[in-house]
């Protein structure tokens, strides 16, 4: 079955707080996403909420319940107390625990999982004990072990953190041994049980390859690249609709 698409609504967020206005809208632009098709939607609410708030997360919850019941909703973060209790009222159908400090600007790796193996075992029972699906973010670094211990604190899923595949954009013929790392880390976790997700910086351009390397990827979460097409794509009417605005004929 071909990967699925859960559209991560940050980056549409992150435009939305530049001004006090609702606009763009998540709810708006999710409901676009899962009318095109997508599975699901995928926030990573971060504590100084700079980009979704957390009172975003009823509203998307909401929106999946009310139009869309077979849609997934993907909350991403670091599991500290608020972000479980984000989680309690949100019932996403999947969390993807992240190591993110708060400062961080982005997510820029998997978790140390020999590191944070008790912590991790903690984390994932309760979220479990809430009925989300849990997923943790891993480097594609091609350590079987990592898997191993991601498997054994209790995980349902590991999401491949793809941010140095995305990061060959413009130059390729890096890419090669980099989609190999990921495409063996996937083939540990799947030998085990594991389903793989991924997710950073895929791209139109990057994602058949990383599909063809990894064909029982379960589902890719996209924002970044995903919003940018979005504008770029949707541009050229925008302009038709606002010059009609201004009385031209267009
Ligand atoms: C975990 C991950 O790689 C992405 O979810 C990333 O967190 C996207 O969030 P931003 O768009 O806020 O960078
Ligand atoms: N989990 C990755 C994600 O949701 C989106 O990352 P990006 O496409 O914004 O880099």
């Amino acid at each position: 079955m071909p990967a699925k698409l859960s559209v991560n609504l940050n980056a549409i967020a992150m435009l939305r707080n530049r001004r006090d206005l609702p606009w763009p809208s998540v709810e708006a632009l999710g409901r676009i996403a899962l009318k095109s098709g997508a599975s699901g939607l995928t926030v990573h609410p971060r504590p100084d909420q700079r980009h979704i708030r957390f009172s975003d997360l009823a509203v998307i919850r909401n929106l999946i319940d009310d139009e869309f019941p077979a849609a997934e909703f993907n909350i991403e973060g670091y599991p500290t107390e608020e972000f479980f209790e984000l989680c309690a009222g949100a019932a996403p159908e999947q969390v993807t625990l992240v190591p993110d400090d708060p400062a961080q600007a982005t997510s820029d790796h998997g978790w140390d999982f020999r590191k944070y193996q008790a912590f991790l075992t903690d984390a994932v029972a309760r979220l479990k004990a809430m009925g989300c699906r849990v997923s943790l973010f891993a480097d594609g670094d091609g350590d079987a072990q990592a898997v191993e211990i991601a498997k054994a604190v209790g995980a349902d899923r590991i999401e491949l953190y793809t941010g140095p595949y995305g990061g060959c954009y413009d130059a390729p013929e890096r890419a090669g041994p980099i989609l190999e790392a990921l495409g063996k880390t996937a083939d540990a976790a799947l030998a085990i049980g594991l389903a793989v997700n991924a997710g950073h910086d895929l791209t139109v351009a990057n994602l058949p390859e990383l599909v063809k390397r990894i064909p029982d990827l379960a589902e890719v979460s996209i924002g970044h690249g995903l919003t940018a097409d979005a504008l770029e794509y949707g541009m050229a009417e925008t302009v038709r609709r606002f010059r009609r605005a201004c009385g031209q004929v267009v």
